[in-house]
């Protein structure tokens, strides 16, 4: 892949482009396998799994400068710290990272940007009401689009154009399921603020992956390579369902820790939804409301609440030490609150709420499924799967940094299964996935 932007210096966030793809591959391949050496052994790699490399993002953060008549919507001037920012950055709405038809969108929303007179945010003079648009684009083309505003003097000029963009965006293929403005008045480098106002469309972007409609919340995290997280959620239900076959032992509970919106928690649920074989019992745990929410709403909407439970609270602090009982606890209704929920409990009032999400199971899962941010799970929940008699760990990394020093603090645990998943072509980063099994 060539970019214009790249060769010009205006933006650097692809460090390898101009790399041919397959060398990328391989390089990264080999850099992971390099870094698991002493956990991993070569027998357990299957090869990397690719990625188109160009045209894959689903989501776009596009900082506003430059002015309401004319807006910028790309990135920051590379060569200006923020602080010191003039109000200059650059336009990447032609960034060929981005799906198609996502250019075409940024365009309507410039003009909608014009139209409402949204002036964007100058960090320096700290005027201006527009900070960024943050837009995902669905497998069914459908969008959620975002407007991250200083405050809401604009909120009703935006409000009146809003209709506007929405047919705009219909009429090129791609229409709004979801508008919202997020309110960030803090002068920090975070990219959004925590108050979302409803602005057109449903509260959920539906993001049908593997015939399950995940659903999306403006602030919930959804992985950005939709092609290649349908092969990684596929791929670790299968293997599990692999090794409780192999090992005549079959998985009837797990945990997803870390869960997001439930893409994993869905698909190991899924056979069994469907009448097979499979995991019938899933908790999903994530320190994001919107999320858990929003995977609630796909448990109730699949039929599977009460079955698959979402709960909001921190994963650092699941698996209580010493613990093993057995799953059938988890059917027979059996259920104690345990110290995962000490923090981020949400009222069981969501429409898709089941009256037991709140309630942690009692009883250790026979799998538990990890995908943490990039620090990783850490020393002390590590240690708590070391000594939690749990039979298989699925883990989901995109930093084979942590995930190494992670799995050197679970000796108990021999990786069976290891494959690299190519989210982030023309970087060096990459998804990892390691199905371990109790040795
Ligand atoms: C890499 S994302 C994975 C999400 C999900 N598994 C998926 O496939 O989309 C990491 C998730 O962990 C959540 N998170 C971060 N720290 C957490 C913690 N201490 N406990 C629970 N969830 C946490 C984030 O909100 C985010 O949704």
């Amino acid at each position: 892949m060539q970019c214009h932007h790249y060769d010009a210096g205006r933006c650097r966030s692809c460090a390898l482009m101009g790399v041919p793809y397959g060398v990328q591959l391989t390089d990264k391949d080999a850099a992971v396998r390099a870094r698991l050496d002493a956990a991993v052994p070569a027998e357990a790699w299957l090869p990397p799994q690719a990625s188109a490399e160009s045209g894959f993002r689903n989501k776009a953060k596009l900082v506003a400068t430059g002015t309401a008549a004319a807006p910028r919507l790309g990135i920051l001037d590379p060569e200006q710290h923020p602080r010191h920012h003039d109000g200059t950055g650059h336009d990447l709405r032609d960034c060929g990272l981005y799906e198609d038809g996502m250019e075409a969108a940024f365009h309507a929303i410039a003009e909608t940007i014009t139209a409402a007179g949204l002036e964007p945010y100058d960090v320096a003079a700290r005027t201006g009401e527009l900070k960024s648009v943050i837009v995902t684009l669905s497998p069914d083309r459908e969008l959620l689009v975002r407007f991250v505003l200083r405050s809401a003097a604009r909120l009703d000029a935006l409000r009146a154009a809003v209709p506007g963009l929405r047919s705009a965006l219909a009429g090129l293929g791609t229409p709004a399921a979801v508008v919202t403005a997020n309110r960030h008045p803090e002068h920090v480098a975070l990219p959004e603020g925590p108050d979302e106002v409803h602005l057109a469309g449903d509260p959920t972007l539906r993001m049908e992956l593997n015939g399950i409609g995940l659903r999306l919340r403006p602030q919930g995290f959804f992985q950005t390579n939709t092609d290649v997280t349908r092969r990684l959620y596929a791929t670790a239900a299968a293997w599990l369902a692999e090794a409780a076959a192999a090992d005549g032992t079959p998985v009837h509970s797990a945990w997803d820790l870390y869960c997001g919106v439930g893409g994993f928690a869905f698909h190991l649920a899924r056979p069994v939804a469907e009448g097979g074989a499979g995991v019938a019992e899933v908790w999903g745990l994530e320190t994001s409301e919107d999320a858990v929410a929003a995977a609630r709403d796909t448990a109730a909407e699949l039929g599977l609440a009460g079955a698959v439970r979402f709960t909001a609270g921190d994963a650092t602090r699941a698996l209580s030490p010493g613990r093993r009982e057995p799953s059938e606890a988890l059917s027979s209704g059996k259920r104690e609150a345990s110290d995962a929920l000490s923090s981020g409990k949400r009222e069981a009032s969501d429409a898709g709420a089941h009256p037991d999400d709140d309630a942690a199971p009692a009883a250790m899962p026979d799998a538990v499924v990890v995908n943490p941010p990039r620090r990783g799970i850490g020393p002390e929940l590590a240690a708590r799967l070391q000594d939690s008699g749990v039979p298989h760990v699925l883990y989901s990394s995109c930093n084979a940094a942590s995930l190494a020093k992670d799995l050197a603090a679970m000796p108990a645990y021999r990786a069976r299964r290891a494959q690299v998943f190519d989210m982030f072509p023309q970087t060096g980063h990459a998804e990892t996935l390691v199905l371990l099994s109790r040795a």
